[in-house]
């Protein structure tokens, strides 16, 4: 079927002028409908996402219930986000109002293709913009599925799937119509986003990559441990930007570490990534697996050590563990997008946080330990966005999302996603 790029960036702007004044009251009760028929239909939307990338159906079911929960969220938050606020001046009255921008553009990863996607359009269009998506081009079963669920929309359309290649995005970023870019994907992707939106001056939230250090010190129990590393690792086999890349493990407890996390990885069910008791997919793409196959060869050459797994059968990889790793191999300086967990070893707690800090990446970072009180007190030390104590870093709607270095800038969900494509417009009265 053709599309024209051109008409629909005009109607966009067209339905952006009734969307804009339609009250948050409506806008909440389309969410509402948005979620409602997700949930009913969540077994047919799974399944476009298993489809597309070989997603575990029972993971592509969470994934799609997690949206829900992203509706709920703003569902019940978003009157008091949008409110605005007065400020006590000398004038007699001084206040913000939080007004749309106009069309804002997401380009969407294919890792989580409904979740990535809700998370930039549900709070943008709260705020009463209308949404342009040009989703990876690996997912054309989840795009049409996402741009059909958002069609519930009474009178007007106000989320538009753009089916075009990469190649097109600077135009459409170009356009007088497009107020700002939301950009979820690879570095480079984002490099070239922003030189763009730079150069028209258009507001950008970047959420990059990630290579998440997990760091478990000598007074952690490692049998809670454990189970938590591997997840934190292979979700999604490995395909999530927050996922922990490098583990850095008191000296005291590696040897162990690693025996339980290899035979945790042991207990994995491969198979038909439409059963439900499959626990362990394939990754999206031959190329994907490739790559990270590289990386591992490059490193193994360089010294690192091979403790586990390592074989690839076109885009499934086995889950692999790596040890006897140095700084300068692909594996610590490079975002390992895939089921590759890396082990390091540290005494000093000082030096567990430099060889956190030592990836160009700022996502987030994750510190087992008893004395929460002693990873407070480090808590400044740390480069990154986010940082999570006795937890694995994951995201939450409630919870503000994104990173500092080469992961990005700017942040998703709760109140700051909400606010990220709003003019906030002061108002001063004499
Ligand atoms: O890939 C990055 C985001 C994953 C998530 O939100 O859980």
């Amino acid at each position: 079927m053709h599309f024209d790029l051109d008409n629909t960036l005009e109607v966009a702007a067209r339905d952006y002028e009734i969307w804009k004044n339609t009250d948050l009251d409506s806008r909440i009760a389309v969410v509402k409908l948005i979620r409602n028929q997700l949930i009913e239909q969540k077994f047919k939307y799974a399944t476009s996402i298993t489809k597309d990338m070989h997603k575990p159906i029972s993971q592509s079911l969470a994934e799609v219930e997690k949206c829900a929960k992203l509706c709920n969220y703003y569902i019940e938050e978003s009157k008091r986000i949008l409110k605005g606020r007065t400020i006590k001046t000398g004038w007699s009255e001084v206040y913000l109002t939080n007004e749309p921008l106009g069309v804002i553009l997401g380009v969407m990863p294919w890792n989580y293709p409904f979740w990535q996607v809700f998370r930039f359009a549900i709070p943008t269009l709260l705020a009463g913009n209308t949404v342009l998506v040009k989703h990876a081009s690996n997912v054309p079963n989840a795009a049409v599925a996402l741009e059909e669920l958002f069609r519930i929309v009474g009178n007007q359309q106000v989320y538009f799937n753009l089916p075009i290649g990469s190649e097109q995005v600077e135009n459409v970023i170009a356009n007088p119509v497009v107020k700002g870019v939301s950009l979820t994907g690879s570095e480079a992707a984002g490099k070239s986003v922003a030189s763009i939106a730079g150069k028209w001056l258009k507001p950008v939230l970047l959420e990059l990559g990630g290579s998440n250090a997990f760091i478990v010190c000598e007074d952690a129990i490692l049998d809670e441990v454990v189970p938590v590393a591997v997840r934190a690792r292979m979700q999604n086999a490995g395909q999530s930007c927050i996922a922990a890349k490098r583990f850095i493990i008191h000296n005291k407890l590696k040897d162990q570490f690693i025996k339980k996390f290899v035979k945790e990885l042991k207990t994995f069910k491969f198979g038909d990534a439409m059963n439900e008791s499959t626990s362990f997919g394939s990754m999206a793409r031959e190329d994907l697996a490739e790559g990270l196959e590289k990386q591992m060869r490059d490193s193994i050459n360089m010294g690192a050590t091979l403790v586990h797994g390592g074989k690839r059968d076109g885009a499934f990889f086995e889950p692999t563990v790596l040890t006897n790793i140095n700084v300068d191999m692909p594996v610590f300086k490079e975002e390992t997008f895939g089921p590759l967990a890396v082990i390091m070893g540290f005494d000093d707690f000082d030096k567990a946080v430099a060889l956190s800090n030592g990836s160009n990446f700022g996502l987030g970072v994750s510190i087992f330990s008893k004395d929460v009180n002693f990873i407070k007190s480090k808590i400044a030390s740390f480069d990154e966005g986010a940082l999570f104590i006795n937890e694995m870093v994951v995201s939450d709607p409630s919870v503000p999302f994104g990173g500092i270095k080469n992961s990005g800038y700017g942040r998703e969900m709760s109140d700051e996603g909400l606010l990220a494509f709003v003019n906030k417009k002061t108002v001063v009265i004499k």
